[in-house]
């Protein structure tokens, strides 16, 4: 399948006091056109980093050092603010982090639509917008007689992520990113939210990128999966061969972790030790310290993605360009 996005060497930093996190440290990856890639990894290991610098919306101590993001061949990270408004939600929506609290509580649900058609310069009527807003909040199995005039206050948070799914869907855009969709909601929510980012899919032929940190999620609803450890991609794959056939020790124990509701708790394995600083990063493969395969060069050089006979991209020694 052609990759409608393509992340080419991108390196993202936060300048802070103490000195320069480094929390994208040179990630590629390809995207195919309507498939679902899960970005998964650890609290803190760059997920959010990597969208964020690929839809141009760091905080403002985000830098991006270096790398592209193309999007049907064109970079991203070179448009001017006028070219990036009109690929942004027409072409590409994002629905950040914990976004349930960016929806303005003295706003009704009507008002956050109305916003969004207005920041982009769009000439609808009254009734298109209501027409629009509607066929939206129905996709995301929401009434719109009801939840159009709501207050955001009168909401579950299940019903706010969905409004905030509906307003990314609004200008139809073909990529849809979604930071932590099921995070921070009761486990019968997320498995609603998970259901209906599957039918969205079918429905729009649309193409999903999400973030979590629950490889379980991404087992659920993702075609492909890019594991992340530290800042760096560690491991590509299909997510049918990155459960049966994990390659990246770090891939192997996150998978390990998986508490199964009738999980046999001696089998469930923690990773040991902690995830590493940003700031002073260990050196060679960032997962080193907590890798019970480590070899001396693990210690050294920063092993680099390599893809193996099966078409797995994995960045660690224990592995050869090609090999087994
Ligand atoms: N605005 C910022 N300023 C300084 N450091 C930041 C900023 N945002 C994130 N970081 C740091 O960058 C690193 C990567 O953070 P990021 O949010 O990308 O990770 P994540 O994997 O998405 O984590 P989480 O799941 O907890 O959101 C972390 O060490 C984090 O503390």
């Amino acid at each position: 399948m052609n990759p409608i996005i393509k992340v080419e060497n991108l390196k993202a930093v936060y300048l802070v006091r103490e000195g320069t996190i480094k929390a994208a440290d040179g990630i590629s990856f390809e995207v195919p056109e309507n498939s679902v890639t899960a970005i998964v990894g650890e609290s803190a290991s760059g997920k959010s980093t990597i969208i964020e610098a690929m839809t141009k919306t760091l905080p403002p101590n985000g830098r991006i050092l270096s790398g592209k993001v193309l999007y049907n061949g064109k970079d991203i990270l070179t448009l001017s603010n006028e070219e990036l408004r009109k690929i942004k939600w027409k072409e590409i929506a994002l629905v950040p982090q914990a976004a349930q609290q960016s929806l303005n509580p003295t706003m009704k649900i009507i008002d956050h639509f109305k916003d969004t058609v207005e920041a982009h310069r769009v000439n609808w009527s009254h009734n298109e917008l209501i027409k629009k807003a509607s066929e939206k909040l129905k996709m995301v199995r929401l009434n719109p007689e009801v939840v159009l005039y709501a207050y955001p206050l009168q909401l579950s948070g299940g019903m706010k992520q969905r409004v905030l799914i509906a307003l990314a869907l609004l200008m139809e855009p073909k990529v849809l990113i979604l930071d932590e969709p099921t995070s921070a909601l009761d486990v019968l929510t997320q498995a609603h939210i998970i259901q209906l980012l599957k039918e969205l899919k079918k429905m729009l032929n649309i193409t999903l990128i999400f973030v979590t940190h629950d490889i379980a999620v991404a087992a659920e609803l993702a075609d492909n999966v890019a594991v992340i450890y530290g800042g760096n991609l560690i491991e590509y794959n299909s997510t049918f061969q990155i459960f049966k056939n994990p390659l990246h020790p770090y891939t192997n124990g996150l998978i390990n972790s998986i508490m199964a509701v009738n999980a046999d708790m001696s089998k469930v394995k923690p990773i040991p030790g902690d995830p590493p600083s940003l700031l002073n990063p260990p050196s060679g493969c960032r997962f080193h310290p907590r890798c019970e395969h480590a070899m001396e060069i693990c210690k050294k050089e920063k092993p680099q993605l390599i893809e193996t006979e099966n078409g797995a991209q994995v960045a660690c020694y224990l592995y050869k360009e090609g090999g087994r």
